[in-house]
């Protein structure tokens, strides 16, 4: 036992092991406690102990205590700082920590450890060579030779950096002690905020952000890493050092590789395509266009989002697709402000920090099914982004800094125009996109719809086909759609069912073969038959019965009335009414068409939808 400025120091002392710095005697300093063996030490000794001598515990400095209770014990410093905790502060959020008060008494050196669990318990003995010498002069005059020979070390890690740059992150120092050069570089001075002060610094951001930012950080400097606004000011600062304020793709725009692109990706559409081809035209000619924002609205599956992908594809920028389907609350598209427990940017600002550059194509999906709530209306938010005469300032809550949108290319889809919120409409170019008709379909199906699924089911054209017959059979008895949404769905059950078989190496069954027993028997035997050809037969047999029937007359209703089916250019009656002489259209709700009926010895009408 020694004594320390009148108290009675123990020569068995519980360690506590940090990181943070270290404890010189007569020196005060806070230590956060979060590992499991410092967290017992305080719980078991600290706050259990009612003596003086209880809060007497050693500082081991520049030592990371393992994660986890079951870890071992890293090597320790030999030489630590006996100390008195003048206050434990404990807190549960956001995970269960304590803060330390400690005042350095005197240096000592450990003899032996005693005990590793629950916490570290070492002998010790207060001889230590710097400490043994009374006058500061020799105190100097021996610790100078120690720190010169420090700094010849930490210049020789240096340039063994240099060396290697990228070969191995982690050097071997001292046997039993790691260091992690990225982690040095971050606690460079002893403080992690350097390496984010670096980063804002580099970010390039405009006068306004930086400011802010430059304000964040100096708050930051003053805070205690306990502190809970600690890890949100710095996740603020990580998300400012992130976003792409002055980054962006270089537009690779040629006409006629767009126009192949699109029609490589896409069969029909001519509409819609040559709109895309003059609206990229334009952008080729006056870079800095402003607007228009595309909305695109169909039915499902028709292909809305595909071509949005084609468009950022054909300009050569990131994609990045924002499904605003439900979206209620405001907050959604502006962020939280920062006041909130949890707060967050919001969907634009995050979509930009996925993609890393300030000029994506933004697909906004489903606009038309937008919500509203008691937290605000998220379309009166869109209205800002949308805007190309307010979009160059946006403010997102959580940010709270303008960002410049106006090189977002933003294109909107919707399955219709009626629930789309009027101002909101005012601000786009609506383009309607027509469902398809059954050849178009038969086109597409052949030329994207089965290649795409063959290869994403491992089979080739040599193993698996679909003859025409047979497409037209799944569009008109299995799918009753005006996208190709289902046929690709079907399509994709064909190829698993053949895919199985392939597998299993058996013979898919010749439908045409003599009796259900031969085939039987020949499918156990035979390896499968290429090309597998899919044909009336097997279709049923794969996708089972048919689920709509080509004879119109069956679904039509007593009075003589067909079902339609019905395109963007022309009604297209399945089977004629042949009593009725007058036909009106009267309106459009979502995918249904209204029709009235008038037959002609009947003063009354019929209405189907
Ligand atoms: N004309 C076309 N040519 C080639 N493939 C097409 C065509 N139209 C649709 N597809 C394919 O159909 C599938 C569905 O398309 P997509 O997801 O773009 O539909 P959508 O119109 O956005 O539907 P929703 O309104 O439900 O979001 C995609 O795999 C797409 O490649």
């Amino acid at each position: 036992m020694t004594s320390g400025g009148g108290i009675q120091i123990p020569s068995r002392l519980p360690l506590l092991l940090t990181h943070e710095g270290v404890l010189l005697p007569g020196s005060t300093v806070r230590f956060s406690v979060d590992s499991p063996r410092n967290m017992h030490l305080v719980s078991q000794r600290l706050l259990k102990g009612t003596s003086l001598k209880s809060t007497i515990i050693g500082v081991i400095p520049n030592t990371r205590d393992p994660e986890r209770d079951s870890d071992e014990l890293p090597t320790l410093h030999k030489i630590g700082t006996a100390g008195i905790a003048v206050q434990v502060v404990g807190s549960n959020w956001p995970k269960p920590h304590y803060t330390l008060l400690i005042t350095g008494l005197c240096r000592f050196s450990v003899s032996s450890l005693l005990k590793e669990r629950p916490f570290v318990l070492a002998e010790v003995r207060f001889s230590v060579k710097l400490t043994c010498c009374n006058s500061w002069t020799e105190r100097f005059k021996k610790a100078l030779p120690m720190l010169t020979r420090q700094i010849e070390g930490l210049k020789l890690l240096q340039k063994t950096r240099k060396m290697s740059p990228d070969h191995e992150n982690r050097v071997t120092m001292f046997p039993g002690r790691q260091f992690s050069l990225e982690e040095e570089d971050e606690d460079d001075d002893g403080d992690d905020t350097a390496a984010i002060e670096r980063k804002v610094h580099g970010a390039n951001m405009p006068e306004a952000a930086l400011r802010i930012c430059l304000k964040e950080l100096k708050r930051l400097k003053k805070m205690p890493q306990s502190m809970p606004e600690y890890a949100l000011t710095r996740n603020y600062l990580d998300l400012m050092v992130e976003l792409p304020w002055s980054k962006s793709t270089k537009d690779c725009l040629d006409i006629r590789a767009a126009r192949t692109l699109l029609d490589n990706d896409h069969y029909a559409m001519d509409k819609l395509k040559r709109r895309v081809l003059e609206y990229l035209a334009v952008r080729q000619l006056k870079t800095s266009l402003k607007g228009p924002i595309l909305c695109f609205v169909g039915p499902p599956g028709v292909g809305k989002t595909s071509v949005g992908r084609s468009i950022a594809r054909t300009l050569g920028r990131e994609f990045h697709r924002i499904a605003l389907g439900g979206v209620c609350d405001q907050s959604d598209i502006r962020g939280h402000r920062r006041t909130y427990v949890g707060s967050m940017p919001g969907r634009i600002i995050n979509g930009l920090k996925t993609v890393g550059v300030n000029n994506p194509v933004f697909l906004l999906d489903e606009v038309d099914k937008l919500g509203k709530s008691l937290q605000g209306d998220p379309a009166a938010a869109l209205l800002e982004v949308l805007d190309p005469e307010q979009n160059h300032s946006f403010t997102d809550h959580y940010l709270n800094v303008a960002f410049d949108l106006s090189q977002v290319l933003f294109i909107a889809t919707a399955n219709t125009t009626a629930t789309i919120p009027p101002a909101l409409l005012d601000r786009m170019e609506v383009l309607q996109v027509p469902g398809y008709t059954q050849e178009e379909k038969v086109e597409i199906a052949h030329r994207h719809l089965i290649p795409n699924q063959l290869e994403q089911h491992g089979l080739t054209p040599q193993q698996l086909q679909i003859p025409q017959e047979s497409t037209q059979d799944i569009i008109s008895r299995y799918t009753r759609e005006a996208g190709v949404r289902s046929l690709e769905r079907k399509i994709g059950a064909i190829c698993r069912a053949v895919a199985v078989k392939v597998a299993e190496g058996h013979k898919v069954t010749k439908r045409d073969a003599s009796t259900p027993e031969d085939s039987a028997q020949q499918d156990k035997v035979s390896p499968p038959e290429m090309p597998i050809v899919i044909d009336h037969s097997a279709l049923k047999d794969i996708l089972g019965p048919p689920l709509f029937e080509m004879e119109v007359s069956r679904t039509t209703t007593e009075s003589g009335v067909s079902s339609v089916q019905l395109t963007e250019q022309h009604l297209q009656i399945i089977s004629s009414v042949q009593t009725c002489t007058l036909v009106y259209l009267c309106g459009l709700v979502g995918l249904w068409f209204y029709i009235i009926i008038i037959p002609p010895d009947k003063d009354f009408f019929f209405l189907v939808c």
